[in-house]
């Protein structure tokens, strides 16, 4: 297997497919299964990308987008692209240098990454090696002291915002992953969680809504719900004074059969009225599928897959160029459609065929 990880031979890859591409050729099969699989048939992995391609944007002519600008604020802070690096698992066995190769990509952007609590590398040592603060992804143990003094690293490390996955209460059934995910829990670097007790076990199948009081008279961090896809459960996010929301399926690798992420979006972003960021990820794989998702009422994006894409194929240089990719492809887009700013986008942008 060949790995290109020169700057020089990213730059020759084209697209995110292109990237997924050289990413295949860099791993391992049961590690590429790993990434790429979802839960039992797969449905909603597909979906997440097949429901962009049903739809189709309608752009605006004679608008003036000599200057496009991706830039917004998102929790009191300015970011450069609403495009972020969604929480992935275990980024070394992807590539030697993982979350930090990731993080130093994403800090070379001006962009947003998210650690997952069940990251190789700690949420301090990204900081370190990167000088950029990330977000910080929480799974919860059945052991409350134990989240506690997660949480606490979290915020040692600078971290302004907590997201809680909320669709892992028990993991899916990932046929395609075989052993991988056991073996990976007992046997790679949990960064977060060394040295805490009973952090094996990172999922809490009694977890209710109580559980995000029970976070809110524990830190100050923002705190956003990872993973809601109803209108009823936005309206109990917001009622609980939660942050923000990032409507998402976990990218296919929870509950199978459920929808698409941007088919649940519309009905998110009306329920909670404004009152807070409602953010996506799942299927993103263009410039003009962030765009849509952005009309449609997302604050922000994330992509997972694709930077990992990047990651496997060569490194902090392959995350770069992923990303670099999927913003020219935004910018580009918003040019084509009309759209020089992301405040100019709305649902009109957006319609069936
Ligand atoms: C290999 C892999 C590991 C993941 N690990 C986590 C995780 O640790 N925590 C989490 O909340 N979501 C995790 N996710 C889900 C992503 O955060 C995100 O929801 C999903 O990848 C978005 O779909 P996309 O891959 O189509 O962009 C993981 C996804 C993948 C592919
Ligand atoms: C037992 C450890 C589970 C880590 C799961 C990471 C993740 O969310 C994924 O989708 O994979």
């Amino acid at each position: 297997m060949t790995q290109p990880n020169t700057s020089a031979s990213m730059q020759a890859l084209l697209n995110l497919r292109e990237l997924e591409r050289a990413a295949a050729a860099s791993l391992a099969p049961e590690v590429w299964a790993y990434l790429q699989g979802g839960s039992d048939d797969m449905v909603t992995l597909g979906e997440n990308v097949a429901a962009f391609g049903r739809r189709f944007l309608r752009p605006r002519r004679l608008v003036d987008v000599s200057a496009p600008d991706t830039s917004l604020e998102l929790f009191g802070e300015r970011l450069a692209s609403p495009i972020l690096l969604a929480p992935v698992g275990f980024q070394g066995i992807f590539h030697p240098e993982g979350e930090l190769a990731s993080a130093r990509a994403a800090a070379a952007r001006g962009q947003r990454m998210i650690v997952s609590t069940v990251s190789t590398y700690s949420v301090a040592e990204v900081v370190a090696a990167s000088g950029q603060v990330p977000w910080f992804q929480l799974y919860t143990t059945p052991v409350r002291a134990t989240t506690q003094a997660l949480i606490g690293r979290a915020e040692d490390a600078g971290c302004q915002v907590l997201c809680l996955t909320v669709d892992a209460p028990v993991f899916g059934n990932r046929e395609s992953h075989g052993t991988t995910l056991l073996e990976l829990n007992a046997s790679s670097r949990k960064g977060n969680l060394e040295g805490l007790d009973g952090a094996s076990a990172v999922v809490d199948a009694s977890l209710t809504w109580e559980f995000v009081d029970w976070l809110r008279e524990r830190t100050r961090m923002r705190i956003v719900l990872k993973g809601i896809v109803t209108a009823e459960d936005a309206t109990l996010a917001r009622e609980r004074g939660v942050d923000g929301l990032i409507v998402s399926n976990h990218g296919g690798r929870q509950l199978d059969r459920g929808r698409a992420s941007i088919d649940c979006l519309a009905e998110v972003v009306s329920a909670v009225e404004g009152h807070m960021p409602v953010l996506l990820d799942g299927g993103i794989r263009r410039g003009t599928d962030a765009i849509m998702a952005l009309a449609l009422g997302a604050a922000a994006v994330c992509v997972g897959r694709p930077f990992v894409w990047g990651l496997a194929a060569g490194g902090q240089a392959g995350v770069e160029r992923a990303l670099e990719v999927l913003q020219a492809e935004l910018v580009r887009g918003l040019q084509l459609v009309g759209a020089p700013t992301l405040d100019r986008l709305d649902a009109s942008f957006v319609g069936p065929r």
